[in-house]
This record gives C-alpha cells, structure tokens and sequence, in this order.
C-alpha cells in the first residue's frame, strides 16, 4: 500500500471567523504523523474535514492522488474528538457491530474484535456496558472501534489523552503496527514528548494556518541549536573549581546555563563557538565540546510563538 491522504488549502470558515486557513498536509504511508497546536488551534477542525464530518469552505482532501470519495472514507479509521461508542452497549457486542457496518462477516469480525480485547487488555469488560468502564478503559474500546475493520487510513483526535502508562504502551504498539502494514497514522495531541518518541513526521499549527511541519528530526535540528562545553574538573576539586564563567565574556555568545565545568550556550555570532572552544582549549582540558538538539517541546514554543 503507497497511499498518501493529502489535504491542500485546507479553508473553514465559521461565520465570520476563520478557524483554517489555507492548511497544507501530507499523511504519508507507513508513517506516523504527529498533529501539534495549541488549544483552538485547528486540529480538530482539520482532522473532521479529513474524514468528511465537516466540509472545507475551500482546499481540498486527496486519497491515492484524487479528490477523497465518500467510499474511500469508509474504509478509513476515525476516533473522533467526541468519540463514537454507544455508553450503554455491550464494549464487544458494539465492536462487532462496528466491524459489521464496514462489512465484514460476523465471525471475521468477532476475531478482530477478540484479538483487540486481547491486546487492549479490555477481556474482563467485554460484556461490560462501555459507561461501566474507567475513562481509560472507555478510550481503549474507542481505539479499537477505528481499528476492527483494518482501516486503510487512521486519522486520530487525542487517542492518548488520559491514558495510564501502560496503556499509552498499549496504544502506541497497536498504532505501529498499522503503521507497518504501510497505512498513513494521524494523531493529534499535546504530549510533545509521546509526540516525538513515536512519530516519524509532524505537523504544527498555529491559530488555524500550518507554521511547521517536516520530520521529526529536521524540526528539531532546525531549531535554535545550543553548545554544551564541557571541562574537566581540576584534580582533586569539585566540579565546581572549574568555573566557566568566562563563557559569558566572549563575544557573541548568550550563555543559557553555566554549571561548573558545563556551560550551555548559543553561539550568536558566525564561528563564536571556535572562540569559545579555543579559550576552554588555551585554560585547560575539554572533554566535549557538542550541539545540544532542543526537544520537540522547545521547536513548538519557538514556532508558535
Ligand atoms: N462549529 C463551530 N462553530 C464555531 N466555531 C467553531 C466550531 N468548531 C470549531 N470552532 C472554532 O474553531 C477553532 C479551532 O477549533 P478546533 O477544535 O479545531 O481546535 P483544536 O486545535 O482541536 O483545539 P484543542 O487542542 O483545544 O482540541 C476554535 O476557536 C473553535 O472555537
């Protein structure tokens, strides 16, 4: 499967508001993608727009290269944001329901439906009615309702909101292994770290437009890269003897932390590190000297600023 879900200029307009406006995104096969912004940014909108709940007031959505069908949606997997299960069924029963409304036979259906429990170790409630469940328990059968039918695509608001550690493990297997199969994985959410842990590509936005997006890797690298110098202690004294002070007396440089023999800085100016490492060089031995790469958590301050 090489099938990309695409949406370009993406556009909605409430009233007079405009919630989106000209959003650009690739979910590409086999890959994780991660949907990042602040409260109100977008996301829900866009992925509501993705899967045909909500119309754009202008841009357009793609599947395998042309305009989305109502059948290609279908065969998609969705968790909504105000999630779709029914609280007062049966968590099996209504999985297999699920799994029959997109067509499958009872019994396949009742083995996927099985399998998931399984995994989501969800058994001991599947004759449960879905409102007897915790919260994280419900938001397992929720993962499993886009799951049963093997969608071609997976297009999820907030799956790990709320979920206990174990079951964020869980979850994140079950989605790699979608990923694997080579469908297309998108999720929103505000765990940055989970974010970046899990995904290959994200995708921020920023008061309904797209301001970043790339992999993971050239998101992070692309931020404001600090230097770590490292000194080593002269022996005998504490750590602390070797004070690194002088860091912030060299031109150029913005020091963000200095810690006896560490300091944390940026170089502001072209080649302002070489100065650096040659005054550490000319006082003594450096036992590193190497970019510190920002987390996700720091690009997104950055680029939503
Ligand atoms: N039906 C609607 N009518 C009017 N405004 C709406 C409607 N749906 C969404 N909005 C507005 O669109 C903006 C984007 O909302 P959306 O839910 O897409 O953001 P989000 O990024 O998912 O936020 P969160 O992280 O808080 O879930 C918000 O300002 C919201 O109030």
């Amino acid at each position: 499967m090489t099938t990309v879900l695409s949406a370009s200029g993406l556009t909605r307009r409430f009233g007079d508001r405009t919630v989106l406006d000209g959003v650009d995104l690739d979910v590409l096969p086999g890959r994780m993608t991660g949907f990042v912004g602040a409260n109100g940014a977008g996301k829900t909108t866009t992925m509501r727009i993705l899967l045909g709940v909500l119309a754009p007031s202008a841009g357009e959505v793609r599947w395998d290269g042309r305009p989305v069908s109502a059948a290609d949606r279908r065969a998609f997997g969705y968790m909504p944001e105000e999630r779709g299960l029914y609280p007062k069924q049966h968590v099996a029963e209504q999985l297999v329901h699920f799994g029959r409304l997109h067509g499958m036979s009872r019994p396949a259906a009742e083995r996927a439906v099985a399998d998931l429990l399984e995994r989501l170790d969800l058994v001991p409630h599947a004759d449960d009615k879905l409102e007897s469940l915790s919260l994280g328990n419900q938001q397992r059968a929720q993962i499993a309702a886009a799951l049963v039918h093997s969608p071609t695509a997976l297009v999820l608001d907030e799956p790990f909101s709320g979920l206990d550690p174990l079951a964020v493990d869980a979850m994140a297997g079950l989605l790699r292994d979608e990923v694997a199969r080579g469908v297309p994985v998108l999720f929103s959410s505000h765990q940055l770290d989970l974010v970046e842990r899990l995904c290959d590509d994200v995708v921020v936005l920023a008061q309904g437009r797209r301001v970043a997006g790339g992999t993971v890797e050239e998101l992070r690298s692309g931020g404001t890269v600090r230097l770590r110098l490292q000194v080593a202690a002269p022996s005998g004294a504490p750590s602390h003897g070797a004070d690194l002070g002088w860091v912030r007396d060299v031109p150029g440089v913005e020091v963000a932390d200095v810690d006896g023999a560490g300091a944390l800085f940026v170089a502001v100016e072209p080649g302002a590190e070489q100065r650096v490492l040659a005054e550490a060089l000319r006082r003594g031995p450096v036992t590193s000297f190497a970019p510190v790469v920002p987390p996700l958590s720091e690009i997104f301050r950055e680029v939503v600023r």
